[in-house]
């Protein structure tokens, strides 16, 4: 379900706010309507779904702070809807709204805002403070929310005492004081020193992996989009270009603004073996007899493939055309001739990767690996391979399929799409 929603939001500030959004919809520029207002947001419409990292990323003037402000109601719309579990603000009454704001959804910003001359407990604690809640409960609920954040032990001090990264551990823990269902976090790291900056990131995912908070995210740095976002919307002049994951902005940018502006993201950390990951030339059974997976390797002209269960699809290990022809060759022929793979030649497979592993982490898999890499899930089951080919391009920034001089469908007819039809179990990949 959407936690909260933006539909065809506009914000234009100037006295002909609505003729700008007029003549915005009928197709205008944000150049065109100058005369009437700066268009700050212009048709912008997605959803965040429960427990989703969304970032919102652009430059500065992009208009994800006018955007951030309109989604927990302190700035009214031009034009559009905003929700928040199915509530359209712009529904509620005034005290209503400051309902909804303090019960559902907290702001992390990127001067920390802590109150100076209160203690560490007593800033964590604010919100509960100001919703009436008693001393006691309001400093238990804090003193969780200081452990969360590294921040245990610290207490009774004062924010003047603590680091820079410190007073935005508090400025998160009373976000989590609060409890609320929706954290809106404006460039809540972008002060902080690059080092620093990791660990909260680092340990912003840590949190979010056990509260499952909807958070919405605002940065100007693509990395840090790329690193918290489960999806990430980029901004420029008021617009959303495009909305995806890392993987499918870096992947398949909307736009030339877009492509230029990832291009010199540090693919290596971001893209994973899931968008590389194609089906391998052909697969062995280990029920195959030697000449057959021969003929079949020596067909698909590779020295080696991977050795899948039938039916199950776990992955075995592999096997090598030269080992095969040996046995064969050197082998009685009668006896070698009724051998299957199974017997002594599959290699267990100790470098297959995940479709999460980056492709950092499969660079190194792949030092040693004679094959492409194959891919498994968690339980072991085959995927495909990735070769080494496909994560060069995509390192270079180039489309992996682009990559491919001789595709496995020209090899062997066989298509990612049969991997998922079991009828097609029989003939996969060959
Ligand atoms: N209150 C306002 N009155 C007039 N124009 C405004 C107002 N607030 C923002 N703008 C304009 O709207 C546009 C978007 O600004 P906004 O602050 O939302 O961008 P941003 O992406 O958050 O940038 P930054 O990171 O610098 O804050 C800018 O052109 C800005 O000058």
């Amino acid at each position: 379900m959407s936690a909260l929603s933006a539909e065809h939001v506009y914000k234009v500030f100037g006295r002909s706010s609505r003729q700008a959004v007029e003549e915005l919809q009928a197709g205008s520029s944000r150049e065109d309507v100058a005369r009437l207002g700066t268009a700050a947001v212009i048709d912008a419409s997605f959803d965040v779904r429960q427990g989703e990292t969304f970032v919102v990323m652009g430059l500065s003037g992009s208009g994800k702070s006018t955007l951030l402000r309109m989604l927990n109601g302190l700035l009214p719309l031009t034009s559009g809807h905003i929700t928040i579990g199915g509530q359209d603000l712009a529904d509620l009454s005034e005290k209503d709204l400051r309902t909804v704001r303090r019960e559902k959804i907290s702001m992390v910003f990127q001067h920390f805002a802590l109150l100076p001359h209160r203690s560490v407990l007593a800033n964590a604690a604010y919100p509960l403070e100001i919703q009436g809640v008693d001393k006691q409960e309001r400093e238990e609920k804090a003193l969780r929310a200081l452990e969360l954040t590294g921040l245990k032990g610290w207490e009774t001090s004062m924010p003047s005492a603590l680091s820079g990264g410190m007073q935005q551990r508090v400025g998160l823990a009373r976000a989590l004081t609060a409890d609320t269902d929706i954290l809106l976090m404006d460039e809540a790291f972008s002060a902080l020193d690059p080092l620093i900056r990791r660990d909260m990131q680092v340990q912003l995912l840590d949190l979010q992996a056990s509260l499952g908070k909807t958070i919405v995210f605002i940065t100007h740095d693509l990395n840090e989009a790329m690193f918290l976002g489960d999806r990430i919307a980029v901004m420029r002049d008021g617009r959303i270009d495009q909305i995806g994951t890392a993987e499918e902005i870096l992947s398949d940018p909307a736009n030339s603004y877009v492509a230029r502006f990832v291009s010199d993201v540090d693919r290596s950390r971001v893209l994973t073996a899931e968008s590389l990951v194609e089906s391998p030339p052909v697969v062995i059974r280990p029920g195959d007899g030697l000449k057959v997976a021969l003929r079949l390797l020596n067909d698909a002209k590779v020295e080696g493939a991977y050795v899948v269960e039938s039916g199950t699809r776990r992955l075995l290990g592999s096997v090598y055309a030269e080992e095969l022809a040996t046995s064969l060759r050197e082998g009685t022929a009668p006896k070698e001739a009724s051998r299957k793979v199974s017997d002594g030649f599959i290699h267990p497979d100790d470098s297959a990767v995940q479709p999460g592993t980056t492709l950092n982490e499969m660079f190194a898999a792949s030092v040693e690996a004679r094959l492409p890499l194959a891919v498994t899930s968690e339980d072991g089951i085959f995927q495909g391979i990735v070769r080494r080919v496909a994560m060069l391009q995509a390192l270079a920034g180039g489309s992996e399929t682009d990559a491919a001089p001789d595709s496995p469908e020209e090899v062997t007819g066989s298509t990612a799409d049969d991997q998922d039809d079991p009828q097609k179990d029989g003939e996969y990949a060959r």
